[in-house]
């Protein structure tokens, strides 16, 4: 369970964070939406610890994040690609642990690799992946780690439409096989109700304005991006946006 309680946050005067009150289940996946500015990556931020609040607490399972990135119980995935270039997939994926001391387990980690669409790419260096090829190392990787909380911070930002959509179901199939807690922050509304089952929408000043629980059936494939139902709950998000973003 995470838990946020009155969070606020300050940089020298710009209040990133204001009052921001949210539980996150443990298995829940959860995305995080709103305009450029809004607090987004503060939020994912102070929930994994890189930001100390300046009021309020952020708890994960009743004991600060610090507590939890010791323990390798967060995985980070950011927009831009954070893989040693001079090594091979299955390292990146395994390196983490083995700067713990642990012996490398490269052949799980190379099912890993497969089991989101890298097989036969489990010794290619990053400069012959694709972008998307990339976050899917990436995401292998914290969950190699163990981490039972992946942070995602926009890791489909910067790939094509077609990329994120084929990146999408197969997070949501992941997460269904893993049963990790997932806190997943986009600029993209659709994105944002595809993978989630409550979307906390974001207005100016650091505030929550609205958590929108997403009613869709839990397995997702590409065609619910073209049913009704999707079409309705991304039109209430961007409501939501717009009510507030005056
Ligand atoms: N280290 C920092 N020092 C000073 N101000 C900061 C710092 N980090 C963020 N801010 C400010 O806090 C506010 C929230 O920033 P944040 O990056 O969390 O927003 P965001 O919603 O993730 O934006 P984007 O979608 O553009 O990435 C912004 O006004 C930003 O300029």
């Amino acid at each position: 369970m995470i838990d946020l309680d009155g969070v606020g946050v300050d940089f020298e005067g710009v209040r990133a964070l204001d009052g921001v009150d949210l539980r996150i289940a443990d298995g829940e996946f959860v995305t995080v939406v709103g305009p450029s500015g809004c607090g987004k990556t503060t939020l994912l931020r102070a929930i994994g610890g890189l930001e100390v609040p300046t009021a309020g607490a952020v708890r994960i399972d009743g004991d600060p994040p610090s507590a939890a990135q010791a323990g390798a119980r967060l995985g980070f995935v950011f927009q831009s690609h954070t893989l040693l270039p001079w090594k091979s997939a299955t390292e990146n994926v395994t390196f983490l642990r083995e700067m713990a001391g642990e012996e490398p387990k490269r052949e799980e980690a190379r099912e890993l690799l497969a089991s989101i669409g890298l097989a036969g790419f489990e010794d290619a260096k990053p400069r012959e992946l694709s972008g998307g090829m990339s976050q899917r190392v990436a995401i292998a990787r914290a969950i190699h780690l163990g981490a039972d909380v992946l942070l995602m911070d926009e890791p489909f930002g910067e790939l094509d439409e077609i990329t994120r959509d084929e990146l999408g179901v197969e997070i949501r199939d992941l997460w269904r096989r893993e049963r990790k807690t997932v806190v997943f922050v986009t600029h993209s509304v659709p994105e944002a109700v595809f993978l989630a089952d409550r979307c906390v929408v974001m207005g100016v000043a650091g505030r929550i304005e609205r958590v929108v629980e997403v009613d869709l059936p839990a397995p997702r494939d590409e065609a619910v991006l073209g049913s009704r139902a999707f079409q309705k709950q991304v039109a209430a998000v961007r409501r939501t946006l717009h009510e507030h973003h005056a």
